[in-house]
């Protein structure tokens, strides 16, 4: 598809310019490309032709929830066991409001320009090293997400083919062995939806993954009233030793407020489970009708339901087993009880549908740096979803833990995403005849930025010396 250039050799991007397929004109947009602005009400207002959105309101609901819904709520109740239920509350409502904030501010920013993809708006903000930085930031934090679901598929789906089958524990047929499932899955599920056209088609998948996920939060607070909680507990069935994950305390009591080594991990978890900010901006592009307030009621909506369900996970899972709780929730239920292989089951569903919505904005980093000014085109579409799912998958079969170089993204990555990137980028490409530095929003996301370079140092700090610690007491291994 060609689009007119303008006398000054830009794209013509006018609304009586409107591309029968605007998909392809976003995909074909380059940095010097012109949006019009509309002066209403006294007002610059820029009106987005990029693309013309056809997913419902409730369609993007889904997706941007299934987008935060993924592997990070299975960590919540082991936060709150090292934070006490009080601290875990407000650290809860403090990450969810800011990552509230975030989303307006990258509306916002988007609205100004009127680009709606996150490198382009680095692009604004820095040139070319902002548009690498914030791609490659988007590429590293969505292949860590991947792999963290394709991670629970390999480890969780032998134990639930097993359960299901009644297998005893030392079978070795293919069908139990992790690596030969986690390709399977990836061929015939995650694939051909991956290679849908657009992110819009995934709402119906990511309706059911969200029932999914409200199936495994009625079971967690069910268990709670029929599981005792016993000091002999033992939650270590796979034989995986994470010293530096298991939390210190032993006893059947909740506590209100804690503090110990690992309340370090709480606000890199927390921060993980409401990212969702490399997906706001695709959804955005396909919302019908859009405009900043209906997008922004869209995310609330979205974090709002998703804060609900964060909080009753972590509560439910934390009264019942308290201080031992795993970093990894599902660990700790019985593999032989039939509704706990039920909601395995459904957790890995969820977390499968979770993956292509969080492969679409790989493959547009990835098209934005390498193809910037290629029309759509389904060879590039198929290829790069093929080579990021390959990638993937060689990472979770090979490398044996990679918990710990999600724990390193997780404090970097996250922040950048949600405070840092998005805050820097108002600041920089809100005009200062429009707001200046001084004004109070711009202040505010002064402060949002530094909030983000504080809990990212820290989060390293902290992980860096768990490390250390963690290797000492496990004899340098
Ligand atoms: N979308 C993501 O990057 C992570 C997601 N928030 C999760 O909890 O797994």
């Amino acid at each position: 598809m060609e689009l007119q250039k303008t006398s000054n050799g830009h794209h013509d991007l006018s609304p009586n310019r409107i591309p029968e397929n605007g998909f392809d004109a976003l995909e074909n947009m380059t940095e010097g490309d012109n949006f019009l602005p509309n002066k209403s009400n006294g007002k610059i207002e820029t009106q987005f032709t990029d693309f013309e959105g056809k997913t419902s309101f409730r369609m993007s609901i889904f997706n941007l929830s299934n987008a935060i819904m993924g592997s990070g709520i299975l960590g919540l109740a082991y936060a709150m066991a090292n934070t006490g239920i009080i601290l875990f509350v407000i650290l809860l409502i403090s990450i969810t409001v800011l990552s509230a904030y975030s989303i307006h501010l990258l509306l916002k920013t988007a609205g100004v320009v009127g680009i709606r993809a996150y490198e382009q708006l680095g692009y604004r903000a820095f040139g070319p090293p902002g548009k690498i930085l914030a791609a490659c930031i988007i590429t590293l934090h969505n292949i860590g997400a991947m792999s963290s679901y394709l991670f629970i598929v390999k480890i969780e789906l032998p134990h639930i083919i097993q359960g299901l089958m009644e297998l005893p524990d030392n079978s070795t047929d293919w069908f139990v062995d992790g690596r030969c499932l986690i390709i399977i899955v990836s061929v015939t599920v995650i694939l051909p939806l991956a290679l849908m056209k657009r992110l819009g088609y995934l709402g119906y998948t990511s309706g059911f993954s969200l029932s999914c996920m409200v199936f495994f939060l009625i079971s967690v607070i069910y268990k709670k009233f029929v599981i005792e909680c016993s000091l002999e507990h033992s939650y270590n069935e796979t034989g995986v030793t994470e010293s530096i994950y298991n939390s210190t305390d032993d006893t059947c009591e909740a506590k209100f407020i804690t503090i110990n080594p690992q309340t370090a991990f709480t606000i890199p978890i927390m921060a993980f489970a409401f990212v969702c900010h490399p997906e706001v901006l695709p959804i955005y592009t396909e919302l019908k009708n859009p405009n900043k307030k209906r997008m922004q009621n869209v995310a609330n909506i979205s974090i709002l339901a998703m804060f609900v369900m964060y909080l009753l996970t972590a509560i439910f899972g934390y009264l019942t087993f308290y201080g031992k709780v795993d970093s990894e929730l599902l660990k700790m239920y019985s593999k032989k009880d039939t509704l706990m292989l039920c909601v395995r089951l459904a957790v890995l569903i969820a977390v499968t549908l979770t993956v292509p919505v969080v492969l679409f904005p790989i493959r547009r980093a990835v098209l934005q740096l390498l193809f910037p000014d290629k029309p759509f085109h389904w060879m590039r579409h198929i290829s790069i979803a093929v080579c990021v799912l390959f990638f993937v998958n060689l990472l979770v079969i090979f490398v044996p833990n990679i918990r710990d170089i999600f724990g390193f993204i997780g404090a970097t990555s996250a922040p950048s995403l949600i405070f840092i990137l998005p805050g820097i980028f108002y600041i920089c490409i809100v005009p200062e005849a429009q707001e200046p530095l001084k004004s109070r929003p711009k202040i505010q996301a002064i402060v949002f930025v530094t909030l983000g370079f504080i809990f990212m140092i820290m989060s390293i700090m902290f992980i860096i010396i768990e490390w250390v610690n963690g290797k000492k007491t496990s004899g340098g291994h």
